[in-house]
Parts: C-alpha cells; structure tokens; sequence
C-alpha cells in the first residue's frame, strides 16, 4: 500500500501524523510511505530523517495525498477537499459534528473517513484522543494561568496565591481525560479545583484518585451556575463521543464571572461547551473578549507542544495505520471492533450515529455497509 503524509496546514499546526519510527514499522510492512517536503519539520523530524528510514520525500501536497491511505493529524481544511476520491482510506481526527461542509465533501467523494477520535475499547475509553487530551488539559491550566496574568488583560491572580491570600479557583467542566489532567495541573500549582460532571461514578474516582483535594459536583444548571461564577479560570472538558459538545454554560452564567477570568474551551473542537463561545480561535490570534471575560478556543492546542504530541499520538494512531494498510481496510474493521468505531463515512454513508443524529442524515452500520460494498 501506499501511505500519503501531507503537511499540516491548520493555524500553528506544528505535529505531523508520522516519525521515523513509524516510518521504518510501514517499509518493514511491504508499504510505501511518501512524506511530504518538510512535513516533519514543525516536530523536529527532518526529510533526511525519514529518508534514512526509507520514506520518499514529495515535493506537493497533491504528490502525498495521491495515496492508497492518507495519514493526517487534523481534520482537512477546505483547500484540502479537492483530493478527495472514492475509496482514499483517511486516517485523522475529524471532528464531524461540527463541519457539516466537510462531511458533505466525504460522502460525495465515498472517501473511507476513519476518525482517531471515535476509535472506542470496550471500556469506553478513546485511546487515539487520549493522549491529546492530556496534552490539552494539562496546557489549558497553563494557558489560563497565563492569561490571568494583567498584561494578557487578566485580572491579575495568581493561581496558588500565596500564604494570607486566598487561592485562585478553578471550575473544570467534564471530568474525563482532559478535566483529570487539568485538574492535576491546577492542584500542583496550589489553586482550588472543582470538577463538574454528569456521571457520578467519575465523581467517585476523582475523588479517590484526588484523595478529596478537589471539590467534585454533579453536572446540572444549578451547580454550573454557581461554580462558574466563582471561577477566575473556566475549563470546558466535556464530550459526548461523536456528538456535537453540549452548551452548558450559557451567556448569563458568563455575565455573572468577575471582569479579568479566563475561559478555556478545550472542547471547541467538538463545537465548544460555552454559549459565548462563538468561533474558534487559533494559536496567531487565541482570545477574545466578552463580558470582560477572556475566551480563548484554540482547536488544535497540541499543536504548540508539537513535539511531545506528535509523538504521544503517534505512538498510539501507527498501530491501528499499520493494521489498515497490512490487512486492507475491510478486513482491518471486521477484525478490530475498536476501529470499526472510528468509521465516520464510508462509501457515501454515514456510519457514525451521533454524527449522522448531528447532521440529520440517514445512518447505516458500517457491517452493513461493508456487507454491501464487498
Ligand atoms: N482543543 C483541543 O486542542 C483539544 C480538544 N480536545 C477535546 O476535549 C474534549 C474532552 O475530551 P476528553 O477529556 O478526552 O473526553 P472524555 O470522554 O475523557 O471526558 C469527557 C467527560 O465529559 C463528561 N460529560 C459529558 N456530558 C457532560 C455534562 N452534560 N456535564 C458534565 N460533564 C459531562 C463525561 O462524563 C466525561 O467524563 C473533547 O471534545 C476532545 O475532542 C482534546 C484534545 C485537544
Ligand atoms: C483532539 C484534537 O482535535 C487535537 O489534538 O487537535
């Protein structure tokens, strides 16, 4: 097979879908890999990197998506939907529910659209977000802290205070991978934390797992209200997998927050959790401000921590790449149920339900799909 490595073309989108070891597990494979000039760069991988591994280097972005398979790290950008053809296998995060254009664009062109974020194990759990979400959640502690500070327009608190003086209060909303990990951050810098969510077994394990140091509070209207209105630093962390991100937090609930806080909605990629929040934001340009408050709602935050995060994600996204490409994508998906889960479009139908709910388009099990199409 021949796997395609475009550059990423996002705002500040400095990962890459691909290392050198990665690389090195396809040629061992039979396959091709065709990365594009300087693809790497942004993550400290060089061409000469990855020729010594035995990719080629292609001049274009149209040379690394005339692939069997096409690797990516974020979902394609409309300059990007011209490549598009049936039965191209694209790998990537997609993030549908809020692009309806983009998802249009694969079904017309019965492109095979395979989304990190909606590969699924038994447990729940979403092991090609996961290590995103670290990344993110931890960053948007930092961020805050950041933008807290008065000559980013904060109002000039400092997290952990200091002895005599009370402690900034951080309110994370949606208590899974992101919500843990900014919690983590929070708590080491010294502020108080509560975390937020609907499911109350979570609650639980956050409790235990934060030995009762973080203030945990069941996800409804009333609590929202009145932890957001406390808060200097707001942390949107909520995900229904698939699904557009539900608004939990409404204008009047932001109007309520004292001039100076910080929001950040880490979950702007699956539409953002905030009524305020009304566009996203990138890394060039990464808040606005309304009702004194700061939003920031970058899409692709990993991107800045390129380096880290290429590697943490691919790490896990290669495995499931080299099983594509080693046993075909259909025989891939009938044998991984996990990865079936992360088929969004295929063959011009929707195969993800809260995608097609999202969209109100018709939706068919990707076995059934399958079925037909061989
Ligand atoms: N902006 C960026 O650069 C990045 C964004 N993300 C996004 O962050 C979001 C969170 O991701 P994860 O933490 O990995 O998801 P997760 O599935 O681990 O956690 C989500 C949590 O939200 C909770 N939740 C669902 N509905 C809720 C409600 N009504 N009220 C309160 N809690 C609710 C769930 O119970 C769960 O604990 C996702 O949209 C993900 O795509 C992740 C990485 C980077
Ligand atoms: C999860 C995601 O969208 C990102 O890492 O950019």
């Amino acid at each position: 097979m021949i796997v395609g490595i475009p550059k990423e073309i996002k705002n500040n989108e400095n990962r890459v879908a691909i290392t050198p070891a990665g690389v090195a597990a396809f040629v061992q494979g039979g396959h091709t890999v065709r990365v594009e000039n300087n693809a790497g760069m942004g993550s400290g991988f060089t061409n000469e990197d990855y020729t010594t591994v035995g990719a080629e280097i292609v001049a274009t972005a149209a040379d690394a998506w005339a692939a069997d398979m096409v690797l990516k790290v974020k979902e394609p950008l409309p300059s990007e939907y011209g490549f598009f053809r049936e039965d191209l296998i694209l790998f990537t995060y997609l993030h549908l529910a809020p692009e309806p254009e983009l998802t249009r664009a694969l079904l017309e062109k019965k492109v095979i659209a395979i989304a990190y974020e909606t590969i699924q194990l038994d447990s729940g759990a979403l092991p090609l977000l996961m290590p995103m979400s670290e990344v993110a959640g931890r960053m948007s502690v930092q961020i805050g802290a950041q933008f807290l500070e008065k000559q980013y327009g904060g109002k000039g608190v400092l997290l952990g205070g200091v002895p005599g003086v009370p402690k900034g209060e951080v309110v994370v909303i949606g208590g899974g991978i992101v919500g843990t990990n900014a919690a983590k951050m929070a708590l080491g810098l010294g502020a108080n934390v509560t975390i937020i969510d609907v499911n109350a077994d979570r609650l639980r394990q956050l409790d235990d797992l934060f030995q009762g140091r973080v203030q945990t509070l069941i996800s409804n209207s009333f609590n929202i209200a009145n932890a957001v209105k406390k808060a200097d630093l707001l942390v949107g962390a909520v995900l229904i997998p698939g699904a557009r991100a539900p608004r939990l937090v409404t204008e009047e609930m932001v109007q309520q927050m004292s001039p100076g806080s910080v929001i950040v909605d880490v979950a702007i990629d699956q539409g953002g959790s905030i009524e305020t929040i009304d566009r996203i934001t990138t890394h060039d340009n990464p808040t606005y401000e309304k009702h004194g408050v700061i939003h920031y709602a970058v899409a692709n935050m990993p991107g800045a921590v390129a380096r880290t995060s290429t590697l943490a994600l691919t790490n896990v996204t290669i495995p499931y790449a080299l099983q594509l490409a080693n046993k075909g994508y259909a025989q891939a998906i009938r044998d991984n149920k996990p990865l079936a889960k992360g088929v969004n479009v295929i063959a011009g139908k929707v195969t993800y339900k809260a995608v097609a709910d999202t969209h109100n388009l018709p939706y068919a099990p990707v076995e059934e799909v399958l079925l037909v199409k061989n």
